[in-house]
């Protein structure tokens, strides 16, 4: 698989893979890997890579018609440039609809756009992304989408503060009745949790990760961690992986985003590792 790496300060390196524009590693300066991906990860193209940064698109998780998280994460990007900027080490890579998309139930035209920053100092990272209406009918499309992150961490000690009293939809419940929940104090992870959060806050810490989160025009954060039957029913994870990872997904997911014919609809994530 086709793979572009940026460096920078110290020991640090970004790589994405084009195969879904996918961030599978980040070190920071001092050669901390920020990011999990799965030591047992599947590269050949016939499944979505696991860990790392998938990006989902048109579609998150099962709420639409498409196969889970969209198509994007499964489809090779074009790498349109890497460059140096002031701010740091640069990779722009793009997706356009192709015959499979067209015939699939989001016919539309598009073009996707990420670019990738790894900051100078090599501690921060940025994913810029933007999509595009390309439809020459006159149609407006919508989408939902995730910036699926799976950050290093030990999730039996890490808990997040900040999501007190916001509203989240908990996909573990079998009841579909009692989905939605409140949230009461921190979020811990002593059990499976896949959650979607409203209205989630921009800046989240992960203070077991040193990372701080930041996240503009996504407005839930998706908080998952398989645990141990979850992960022991992944086939590209370890049993044992669930230990190794928190995700924490800036999405759209609540309200879809709208993007008329030639307008286009940008959202960014940017991680900074923090001591
Ligand atoms: O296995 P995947 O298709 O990559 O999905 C991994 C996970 O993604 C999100 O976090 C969803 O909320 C979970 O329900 C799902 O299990």
């Amino acid at each position: 698989m086709n793979t572009t790496t940026l460096s920078a300060d110290g020991q640090s390196a970004l790589v994405v893979h084009h195969f879904g524009a996918h961030v599978t590693s980040w070190k920071n300066a001092a050669g901390r890997e920020m990011i999990y991906t799965s030591p047992t990860a599947i590269y050949d193209g016939s499944k979505a890579i696991r860990g790392g940064i998938p990006v989902c698109f048109p579609q998150f998780a099962k709420k639409g018609p498409l196969r889970q998280h969209g198509f994007a994460r499964n489809m090779i990007w074009s790498l349109d440039q890497a460059f140096e900027q002031k701010s740091g080490a640069a990779a722009r890579l793009v997706l356009a609809d192709t015959d499979e998309t067209r015939n699939s139930e989001w016919p539309h035209s598009f073009q996707l756009a990420l670019i990738i920053t790894l900051a100078s100092d090599g501690n921060s990272i940025a994913l810029d992304m933007s999509v595009t209406n390309k439809n020459t009918n006159g149609e407006a499309f919508s989408f939902t989408m995730a910036l699926h992150s799976y950050f290093t961490c030990d999730p039996q000690i890490t808990t997040l503060h900040g999501f007190d009293g916001l509203s989240y939809e908990d996909n573990t419940e079998t009841n579909l009745a009692s989905k939605i929940k409140s949230q009461a104090g921190k979020v811990g992870f002593g059990k499976e949790v896949d959650r979607v959060y409203f209205d989630a806050p921009d800046r989240i810490d992960l203070s077991t990760a040193n990372l701080a989160i930041y996240k503009k025009n996504m407005p839930e954060a998706v908080v998952w961690n398989p645990h141990v039957e979850k992960a022991a029913a992944l086939s590209d994870m370890p049993d044992d992986g669930w230990k190794h990872f928190l995700c924490i997904e800036p999405a759209r997911v609540a309200t879809p985003a709208v993007v008329e014919p030639n307008n286009f609809w940008t959202c960014s994530l940017e991680l900074k590792s923090v001591i």
